[in-house]
């Protein structure tokens, strides 16, 4: 039987490793296939439901490569987990294959901009990921050379190995680039990218699909990015509970038979389709689920390793977030979801979250900013999708202020904050007394 690593039992040697990966092998009777729950697993077409319209639509746009023209470039958003991903792979692949019977050179080169950093690392990357596709080495060195270079390599490539190819640019508007350079580094690929075929860089007929995210991005495109890369848009709007529900159905087989009570993909979705309906989440919701069930020793996964997987889940994503922002930051956050928690609606107000934050920065005797840095460091942070912000006014005379709202529990937020010892001075019933006061104060 498994040991709870929180249990008070003392832990005894039994028998040897191998023992132990048996005796594990057999408790795990719950999940029959862990890679359908795998959050970037590239599933097969018959397990996709639904987005239907998007299907359609990108289809219709990429669908002229099989007859040897160039694609239009794309340009799809929406949320996290919305299936942008999911949809442009499965379409590119059946163009692909269908261009292979054709004899025709079509090539997806798929780069996630991530932890790119630069516009020379980016084209740098492109070059490697033709070459790996292509089966050739990259003959220029990664570094010490110009980007110029580079683009000339990655052109070569193209044309050496495609008649068409399209670049998917994944969080394109995370590849911001230096600082110092006022036009952001996704702009300036864009913009080489999709003048590429038209200024005689290569023969070969070049597509990039730009997806992300923010729905703003293009705001930040240049003007010359803009007038060149001219894509047609996609919209990916979020899933609800029922869309969740067919989603999760499509992959119950990745459990034995009976191994999921009927509870089980209802509340997973319904988790899901609080925060903005990512079928990433409710995919991770199951499989944590089904691993703590059988962790547990459990027959059945049910409601309950559903609810236990969600404090989980909603745990490290907080983490995740956390992990890599600064201390301000965390300040910034640590205010916000304290209001939050006590407004009863789960969401904060600009200045009440601010009158909380100075309370935070006197009690730890740090650095304390403007009420403008603090919106802007929050505004930041929705970037992660934890919190989202939205403009209200007022009234006609008083202006406008910022709420925040958080799609977790702000409870959750607050106690991972927590767990950083530098918060160890923030008391939490003195906290609650400094929201309650100002909450009090403010709707007098
Ligand atoms: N309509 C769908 N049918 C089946 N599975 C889906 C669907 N939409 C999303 N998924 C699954 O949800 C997960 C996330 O999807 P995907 O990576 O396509 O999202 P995304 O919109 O590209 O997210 P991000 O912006 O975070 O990259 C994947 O495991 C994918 O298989």
């Amino acid at each position: 039987m498994p040991k709870d690593p929180d249990s008070n039992t003392p832990s005894t040697q039994t028998g040897s490793i191998k023992d132990l990966i048996l005796e594990q092998e057999e408790s795990a009777s719950l999940i029959r296939n862990r890679s359908l729950l795998e959050p970037n697993e590239i599933v097969d077409e018959d397990r996709i439901v639904g987005r239907d319209f998007q299907l359609t639509e990108i289809t219709q746009h990429l669908r002229v490569a099989i007859n040897g023209e160039r694609p239009p470039n794309l340009f799809l958003y929406g949320p996290s987990g919305t299936g942008k991903s999911l949809i442009i792979n499965a379409v590119c692949q059946n163009i692909l294959e269908l261009c292979e019977s054709r004899d025709i050179r079509f090539g997806v080169i798929h780069m996630n901009c991530q932890n790119v950093g630069t516009l020379g690392s980016a084209v740098y990357e492109l070059a490697r990921k033709v070459s790996n596709d292509a089966g050739v080495p990259v003959e220029v060195p990664e570094h010490g050379i110009p980007t110029k270079k580079k683009w000339r390599e990655l052109y070569r490539l193209i044309d050496e190995h495609y008649d068409t190819v399209v670049f998917v640019l994944d969080e394109l508007d995370m590849l911001v680039g230096r600082r110092d350079i006022d036009e952001p580094a996704f702009s300036r690929l864009l913009y080489q990218l999709s003048r590429a075929g038209s200024s005689d860089e290569t023969r070969a007929n070049v597509s990039v699909t730009a997806i992300t995210n923010d729905a703003t991005m293009m705001g930040n495109v240049g003007s010359r990015a803009v007038s060149s890369f001219t894509p047609e848009d996609v919209h990916f709007n979020d899933y609800d509970a029922n869309q969740l529900r067919e989603i999760l159905y499509h992959r119950t087989d990745a459990f034995y038979e009976d191994a999921l009570s009927d509870d089980v993909i209802p509340l997973a979705a319904a988790f899901a389709a609080q925060t903005h309906g990512d079928a990433r989440k409710a995919i991770d919701l199951m499989r944590t689920a089904g691993s703590l069930a059988e962790r547990q020793g459990a027959d059945q996964v049910s409601e309950n390793h559903v609810r236990e997987a969600q404090d989980k889940v909603e745990k490290n994503r907080v983490l995740e977030v956390t992990r890599g922002i600064s201390t301000q930051k965390k300040l910034c956050l640590l205010a916000t979801a304290a209001v939050a928690r006590q407004t009863g609606t789960g969401t904060a107000k600009s200045p009440n979250g601010y009158t909380v934050y100075q309370y935070l920065t006197d009690t730890l005797d740090v650095d304390q900013y403007h009420q403008e840095t603090y919106v802007n460091k929050m505004k930041e942070l929705t970037t992660y999708s934890l919190v989202e912000s939205k403009r209200k006014s007022q009234g006609p005379h008083s202006g406008s202020y910022l709420e925040f709202s958080f799609g977790e529990n702000p409870a959750t937020i607050l106690d991972t904050l927590r767990e950083d010892s530098r918060f160890n001075d923030v008391h939490d019933d003195e906290l609650r007394s400094v929201v309650k006061a100002q909450l009090r104060k403010e709707s007098q």
